[in-house]
């Protein structure tokens, strides 16, 4: 199996990124940037290949695993679409410290950082991002293109719907809660009792609803 891997994305996650596949035994050939202005530079010890637009420029990238550091949950949605329509891969990222049950179904290109639990029967579309010291309980099911930052705790039975956002320390309560809407916002410490429509984006203990995406 290739374990050369291209990180995109310079800036605050960068170093999160090369940490995570390090430790999950990739070698890193570089990095890209989405401009040019930090092509050359080297960045924790690895180059700055060029831009996006110099990757997707090749003329395909089959052969090649590629991560995506940065971004909100459209913008990897986007970069992941563009790498797998030139042929290239995002493999998954799973920190050795995670403990993802076997029972667990993980689609392509999800990562998953340093302690974070995956019970049984969990299932994560495709391209979404679990940071560290996260709980998912039982039989709840994330989409595509989520972000479920630090120190939240999903309980089970819970449907996260695509492109959620879930904010650090965030508590979504068992048997209060079905769904986490599509591109649903939970802002950081939640306590989330109710199900949250699709684009609107709660906060506060008890969660309330703070706006709605226009
Ligand atoms: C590795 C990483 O760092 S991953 C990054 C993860 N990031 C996060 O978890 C951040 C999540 N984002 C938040 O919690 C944000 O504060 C949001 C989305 C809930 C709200 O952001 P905004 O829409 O910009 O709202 P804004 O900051 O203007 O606040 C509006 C009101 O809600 C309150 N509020 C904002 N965030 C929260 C919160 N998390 N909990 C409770 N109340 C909140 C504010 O105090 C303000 O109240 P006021 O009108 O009485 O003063």
């Amino acid at each position: 199996m290739n374990k050369e891997i291209y990180i995109l994305g310079v800036g605050h996650n960068t170093s999160v990124y090369i940490d995570l596949a390090e430790a999950c035994g990739y070698e890193i050939k570089g990095l890209y940037h989405y401009n040019g202005d930090r092509t050359g530079d080297i960045e924790h010890g690895y180059r700055v290949l060029g831009s996006f637009d110099d990757l997707f420029s090749l003329p395909s990238l089959v052969g090649m695993n590629l991560a995506l550091s940065q971004g909100d949950n459209a913008i990897r949605s986007q970069l992941f679409d563009k790498i797998l329509q030139k042929g290239g891969r995002v493999p998954s990222l799973i920190h050795p410290t995670a403990q993802v049950s076997r029972f667990a179904q993980l689609g392509n290109g999800v990562v998953i950082h340093i302690n974070t639990v995956v019970h049984p029967d969990v299932i994560i579309g495709d391209n979404s991002v679990l940071s560290y010291n996260v709980s998912i309980s039982h039989s709840t099911t994330i989409g595509n293109h989520c972000y479920i930052a630090f120190g939240a705790m999903i309980g089970a039975y819970v449907t996260i719907a695509d492109f959620a956002f879930i904010g650090i320390g965030a508590n979504i309560i068992s048997g209060k809660v079905d769904t986490i809407g599509y591109n649903a916002y939970v802002g950081a410490g939640a306590l989330v009792t109710h199900s949250v429509e699709k684009n609107t984006v709660v906060a506060g203990a008890p969660a309330r609803i703070i706006r709605v995406k226009s």
